[in-house]
């Protein structure tokens, strides 16, 4: 599903925050990733959603050296990757159900098609029955909820989120976590950085470890 061949990321033409990356994650997988603070994830996220492009070498998506997009197809390579960000960046004025509907409304969906598929991500979320609250009415838990709702309301491929459970307790991480293994079970292709190394090593999946950049630990879970 994604491949990194060599990848180096320098911003600013000198600084070298990421280097030599080379790894593959295949369909289906879901992985870890790791580091210190300033170690690289976001730079490597970014990269997968051609936020930034690699100052070296080459990443395969899906078998397509994403480098080589023309801009005009950047929106629809963007459209199989559902994000989602430590501080859920949901619009504060719009409802639940109008926040989930925000990337369907903006290719155009056909409102009762979009209905039918925001509830149906709501559902998974555990949070139908909240679709017209607005979001200071949730909790940190459900609003980051609404946010893996709105990222899964397209059925992405492959879902990336960057410290998801940053702001979150142990428990309400855990209950994150799980909904990522839920979608992660029915064959979406699931990269997560964090730092929760306590909560990532009970979870036992693949995990990769940047160092300064580089990839310093590739492990399988035991
Ligand atoms: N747009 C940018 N311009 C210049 N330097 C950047 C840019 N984005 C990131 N960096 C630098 O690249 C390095 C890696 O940053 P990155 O955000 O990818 O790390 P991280 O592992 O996600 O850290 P954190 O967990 O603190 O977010 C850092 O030293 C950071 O300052």
């Amino acid at each position: 599903m994604i491949a990194f061949e060599h990848v180096g990321k320098r911003y600013g033409g000198r600084f070298e925050a990421l280097a030599n990356l080379d790894f593959r994650v295949r369909r289906g997988e879901m992985v870890f990733l790791t580091g210190h603070s300033g170690a690289g994830k976001s730079s490597l996220l970014r990269l997968i959603m051609r936020l930034e492009r690699p100052s070296r070498g080459r990443i395969l998506v899906a078998g397509h050296d994403i480098d080589r997009l023309h801009h005009s197809q950047v929106p629809y390579y963007r459209r199989q990757i559902g994000v989602v960000f430590q501080d859920h960046q949901l619009l504060l004025d719009r409802s639940i159900y109008h926040n989930v509907a925000l990337p369907l409304e903006i290719q155009g969906v056909e409102s009762r098609e979009a209905a039918r598929r925001v509830r149906a991500a709501l559902d998974k979320v555990g949070l139908l029955h909240r679709e017209k609250a607005l979001p200071i009415e949730l909790s940190g838990g459900e609003q980051q909820r609404v946010g893996i709702a709105r990222a899964v309301v397209n059925k992405p491929a492959l879902l990336l989120a960057d410290e998801p459970t940053g702001n979150l307790d142990p428990q309400l991480s855990a209950d994150i976590m799980a909904l990522f293994e839920d979608f992660n079970r029915i064959g979406t292709t699931v990269m997560i950085a964090s730092h929760d190394l306590a909560l990532i090593a009970r979870l036992r999946h693949r995990t990769l470890r940047l160092r300064e950049g580089r990839l310093v630990a590739d492990e399988e879970a035991a």
